[in-house]
């Protein structure tokens, strides 16, 4: 087993000067004599491949250099494997994305000069890790917040914007808000079956998305438990005029908001196929059941 860090860097995530800021990160690790192994992705979800490679190789702690999407492919390439314990490994990031919401919920800074120092402490969380299966039964793992709706509609409509940084989400939103509509969904969960038309049904691990909103309630990340938010029929005025709610959290407390903490969730949208996003990433669309599995993987915390 390896004692030194083994890096994934996404050189193409963010929308800052790539090659600085990683002559950045290793003047930094050098400084803080830390052992490490490098890669740089070379295609979206290469991540997969590198990291379980690493972990045959014997590395237990890697570091995610990039956005969420960057840390969302890691974490599905660990929890993808099954040559060890989910829960041996260690994962520390330093945040080069655009939206870098997973950071938001440890406190952990934009910053790379702190998020390493932050690294060089060690201190972790163990943390639970959703799991979605899509009508076609394939399997995506999450380490933050997942959604059916409006949210994935959004993520879709990022793809082309991102590249004007953070704006990007705004803008997004607010496109959202004007196209996107809504569809009736039917989701059964514990002894609950609802049926209802929505904007979109979002499910936390973590607290914040697209790119600082917060839509789950007393969030804890490893209590086992999905935070599940439903926006029922909220209009494009109830969404401007409650706009610094969205960001405040304080959103979760308007009438045509609902959230239930469960440990698993089916949602089947009525007539029609809307996007699913899971960490910002579009994974499918349509039906899906959402799972949780407690305690699975040590993330590196403030
Ligand atoms: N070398 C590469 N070329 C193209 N795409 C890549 C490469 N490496 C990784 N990717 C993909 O790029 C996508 C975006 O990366 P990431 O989410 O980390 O950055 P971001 O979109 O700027 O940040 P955020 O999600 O925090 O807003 C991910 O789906 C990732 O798998």
């Amino acid at each position: 087993m390896s004692n030194s860090w083994f890096l994934i860097a996404n050189p193409t995530s963010g929308n800052r000067n790539f090659s600085k800021q990683w002559s950045k990160i290793q003047q930094l690790l050098k400084l803080k004599k830390i052992d490490y192994y490098f890669v740089f992705t070379q295609f979206s979800k290469h991540e997969i491949e590198l990291v379980q490679a690493a972990i045959q190789k014997g590395f237990r702690t890697i570091i995610s250099i990039g956005g969420d999407g960057t840390l969302h492919h890691v974490v599905n390439g660990i929890m993808l494997q099954t040559y060890i314990k989910t829960s041996d490994i260690t994962i520390g990031v330093i945040p080069l994305g655009t939206g870098n919401d997973w950071i938001k919920t440890y406190n952990i800074p934009n910053n790379i000069e702190k998020a390493i120092e932050i690294i060089h402490q060690k201190k972790t969380i163990l943390q639970d890790i959703g799991v979605l299966e899509t009508e076609n039964k394939k399997v995506h793992y999450f380490n933050n917040v997942a959604g059916l709706g409006y949210d994935g509609y959004i993520v879709n409509k990022l793809k082309s914007l991102k590249k004007l940084g953070g704006i990007s989400y705004v803008l997004a939103g607010i496109y959202g808000l004007l196209f996107y509509k809504k569809s009736t969904f039917k989701m059964s969960f514990d002894d609950k079956k609802l049926e209802e038309s929505c904007l979109m049904t979002v499910i936390g691990i973590c607290q914040f998305s697209g790119g600082g909103m917060q839509f789950t309630k007393n969030v804890n990340p490893s209590d086992g438990l999905l935070d599940i938010t439903i926006a029922k029929n909220l209009t494009f005025f109830d969404m401007v005029f409650n706009l610094p709610k969205l960001y405040s959290g304080k959103i979760v407390n308007h009438k045509k908001v609902e959230t239930y903490k469960t440990k698993e969730i089916t949602i089947i949208p009525q007539n029609s196929k809307p996007f699913i996003q899971a960490d910002g990433e579009l994974i499918g669309t349509g039906k899906v059941t959402v799972k949780i599995i407690e305690k699975a993987i040590n993330f590196i915390i403030n």
